[in-house]
């Protein structure tokens, strides 16, 4: 056990070493853990003492983490039990009433502190990302920065958001004879489940508006980027915001998911993760709030009169960004027969230029996060080779690094037309108009975004009208930000709205007190 002498101040350099010394565990901000706390921080701010545990969990079971680029353990963290979880959701409760009288003003200084520790440490977060999903650095200090602008335009807008009032006499009938407050009151404990390709970012994005609105939050961590992750927790932490706050339970969600997603402690959940989970977390969580973002089968449909090279630009770096671990890559192309061949070449040409490599060295395409996810894309590319789909750029893999790759003539018996790869593979099908490229996308069980290519804007508007995901962008590739942006999945991607506002307007409820008056009351002028 070790301690810092009062007054010190430590950075997440601390993290750092701990993290080098590969002895990450999980950050319980709760009641003091009774078993075997390996470390413990005092951090002293001028006005409380906030602690940070990390601890070893009830059980001693702990997770192994592997490198995606060599297959090496580079992490062990805490695989938490279900006492330990009922820790964590008791301390986030206490807690929770003593923040939600937190002045709201206060709160935001919190999350802009919290944004400026995350900018100050972007190189080592940006490493952690590196070595754990195989985000090329670039992406990786990207999403770092890009995870402090979206807490601080959080914080900036959660001061807008405050209740209204509403008098009775625009209903017919009524007079002006009542007041009605509406107030926005927080939900309690909000469980905060993020997925692994953005580790810091989608957990930001759920829990700074849950603390804006007066929320605490229990995070369960991916299971690949638990320590970007945790970097992200502990930024929170050394802002000092309170004990009890923030807390984070690490471990498989296939093992401890079920526990934490239905635990009577929980007032709220955020999820971000593919379809199956959200499908199945939904189902058993009961009757409360759920913000879900989940998987896409993003379709660029390109027409007759579309500018082909932003067309293909745009694909392209829609497609294979980040390896197309993105919910928002572009995962199908529906291009009219008359422009295919000139699409499709100037693809090829596009991302025959895109380096294949390591996420030091920077380069465009890294191994995927798994080798299962790399198995699954090799099946997708077999069947539609199969069925007679043409490779473009041939598919070569190597353990996790699968080389990008585009399969043309896809048709819709092939599972690549309508499964995500989450992976580097673009599939083209060849449609003989723009009716039969909406009727396939609309088609998927997924509806997150869309993208139409052309020069015509009012035809573009036209067929958007028809599409049935919760985004079109025309000309444009799709995407997630800017941040406040409203981003919904329709049908299976999703329920509810994120975005900076429509997530602080989700982490909390409206509560109305009417004043009755025995006279009817008009302000005068
Ligand atoms: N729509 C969006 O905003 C968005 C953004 C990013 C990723 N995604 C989707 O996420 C998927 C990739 O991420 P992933 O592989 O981490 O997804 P995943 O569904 O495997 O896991 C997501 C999170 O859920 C947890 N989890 C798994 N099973 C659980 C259970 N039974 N109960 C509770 N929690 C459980 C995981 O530990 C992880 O933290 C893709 O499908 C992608 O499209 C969607």
């Amino acid at each position: 056990m070790t301690k810092t002498t009062k007054g010190t101040q430590p950075t997440l350099a601390t993290l750092s070493k701990m993290e080098k010394d590969n002895v990450f565990f999980y950050l319980l901000n709760g009641e003091w853990s009774k078993h075997c706390l390996d470390i413990i921080i005092v951090l002293l701010t001028i006005e409380l003492i906030f602690l940070v545990c990390i601890g070893t969990s009830s059980t001693g079971k702990v997770c192994k983490e592997h490198s995606p680029c060599n297959g090496t353990e580079i992490y062990t963290y805490q695989s938490c039990s279900s006492e330990d979880a009922n820790q964590a959701f008791h301390a986030a409760a206490a807690s929770q009433v003593m923040w939600a009288k937190t002045p709201l003003w206060k709160r935001a200084e919190y999350l802009k502190q919290a944004a400026i520790i995350l900018r100050s440490h972007q190189d080592e977060i940006a490493n952690s990302l590196m070595n754990e999903i195989a985000k090329n650095r670039k992406n990786a200090i990207s999403e770092v920065v890009r995870t402090a602008d979206l807490i601080e335009y959080v914080a900036e807008e959660g001061m807008r958001l405050s209740g209204k009032l509403m008098y009775p006499d625009s209903f017919p009938g009524q007079k002006r004879n009542q007041l009605c407050l509406i107030h926005r009151v927080p939900l309690g404990v909000v469980l905060c489940i993020p997925p692994f390709n953005y580790p810091v970012n989608l957990c930001a994005s759920k829990v700074a508006p849950a603390l804006m609105m007066g929320n605490s939050v229990v995070i369960k961590t991916p299971s690949h980027g638990v320590i970007s992750c945790l970097y992200l927790a502990a930024a929170f932490h050394l802002a000092g915001i309170p004990r009890g706050v923030v807390n984070v339970l690490t471990g498989k969600g296939s093992e401890i998911g079920d526990y934490l997603v239905t635990h009577p402690l929980v007032n709220a959940i955020s999820l971000t993760g593919g379809t199956h989970t959200g499908l199945s977390v939904s189902k058993k969580a009961g009757m409360i709030p759920l913000q879900m973002e989940l998987g896409g089968k993003d379709a660029a449909i390109v027409v007759c009169d579309a500018d082909l090279q932003q067309s293909i630009s745009s694909i392209a770096s829609g497609a294979f960004s980040y390896n197309g671990q993105r919910c928002t890559a572009v995962k199908i192309v529906y291009v009219v027969k008359q422009v295919a061949d000139a699409l499709v070449d100037g693809l090829k040409e596009q991302v025959e230029k895109l380096s294949v490599g390591s996420p030091q060295d920077n380069a465009d395409i890294t191994p995927v996060v798994h080798h299962s996810s790399a198995d699954y894309i090799e099946k997708l590319v077999q069947d539609a080779i199969q069925k007679g789909a043409k490779q473009v750029t041939p598919f070569k893999r190597k353990d996790n690094l699968i080389w990008p790759t585009i399969l043309d003539h896809v048709d819709k018996n092939m599972r690549v037309a309508w499964e995500e790869p989450f992976g580097p593979l673009l599939p083209i099908v060849r449609v003989d108009s723009e009716v039969q490229a909406i009727e396939m996308v609309n088609k998927s069980p997924m509806g997150l975004q869309a993208s139409i290519f052309s020069r015509n804007m009012e035809n573009a508007m036209f067929l958007a009208d028809f599409l049935k995901t919760g985004t079109i962008h025309l000309n444009g590739q799709p995407a997630r930000g800017p941040d406040h942006f409203p981003f919904q999945g329709w049908k299976d991607s999703g329920i509810g709205s994120q975005g900076v506002l429509y997530s602080l307007e989700a982490m909390s409820k409206i509560k109305s007190i009417v004043i009755h008056f025995a006279k009817e009351t008009y302000t005068c002028n």
